[in-house]
């Protein structure tokens, strides 16, 4: 299977008033391209410093990070930035929405950014918002959603200019068990449309639908648990 990211011997401690906190400790991984794969493990345990160095919204102390065969530390900040807006969409659970636009307007944001018409526009927001099943709300203000419904429209917004990698933090934290089964099923659907889906996740039945778990504790990976021999 190519491989979509490659973690390679990543540390990371941060630093704040003089005081280190070592969030990653020499953390090596893989995700083939399409996977859909879910990182758990106690609060603390690095999932969420993890997904943003995949992201490349920080950049690690020591050890490599690839995604989509680019060493994202061979990139100066604007390239990293602009690698970010090319190959990766981000679903957190605080959605940076701009509060007073309609969702349609939130939801085309990332595509403002290519040359495409007002049309082209359009009708790709419009096909966004009616698989994540909010055509009906394109004209409201995203403060007027609820929290599914915001939710969908983040995922909306993540994979509108078609990234081949979508991270996201916790996307059902917050969601009752509808919800959030629909949220896994866009993410699913995303996936088998070939994304590859990095999700950090608490919940069992979020991490029951991945294809794979990736287990971390106190900044390290643990080892997949063995299959059980049956008597
Ligand atoms: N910006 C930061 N500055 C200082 N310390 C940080 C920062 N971000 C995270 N940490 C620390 O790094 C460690 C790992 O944090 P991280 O948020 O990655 O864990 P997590 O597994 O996502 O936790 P949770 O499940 O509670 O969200 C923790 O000890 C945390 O306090």
């Amino acid at each position: 299977m190519p491989m979509a990211v490659d973690v390679d011997g990543v540390s990371k401690t941060y630093v704040t008033d003089g005081v280190k906190t070592p969030a990653l400790n020499a953390v090596s991984l893989s995700v083939g391209e399409a996977e859909f794969v879910g990182i758990c493990g106690p609060s603390g345990s690095g999932k969420s410093t993890l997904l943003s160095l995949i992201g490349g919204l920080e950049r690690p102390d020591r050890g490599q990070i690839t995604v989509f065969g680019q060493d994202l530390g061979a990139l100066s900040d604007s390239q990293l930035i602009d690698f970010r807006k090319r190959h990766i969409g981000f679903v957190f659970q605080d959605f940076y929405f701009l509060e007073v636009l309609s969702v349609r307007k939130n939801v085309a944001l990332p595509l403002r950014l290519r040359r495409l018409s007002r049309r082209q526009i359009r009708d790709s927001v419009d096909t966004a918002l009616d698989l994540v099943g909010l055509g009906h709300v394109a004209d409201k203000r995203t403060r007027y959603l609820s929290g599914g419904e915001k939710q969908r429209a983040a995922i909306a917004r993540a994979f509108i200019a078609n990234p081949g990698l979508i991270i996201c933090d916790e996307p059902t934290g917050q969601l009752d068990r509808v919800n959030a089964r629909q949220v896994l099923d866009l993410l699913r659907a995303l996936s088998d449309r070939g994304t590859t889906v990095v999700m950090v996740t608490h919940d069992l039945v979020a991490a029951d639908a991945c294809d794979r778990v990736i287990l971390l504790d106190k900044g390290r990976v643990e080892p997949a648990p063995r299959q059980q021999a049956h008597a």
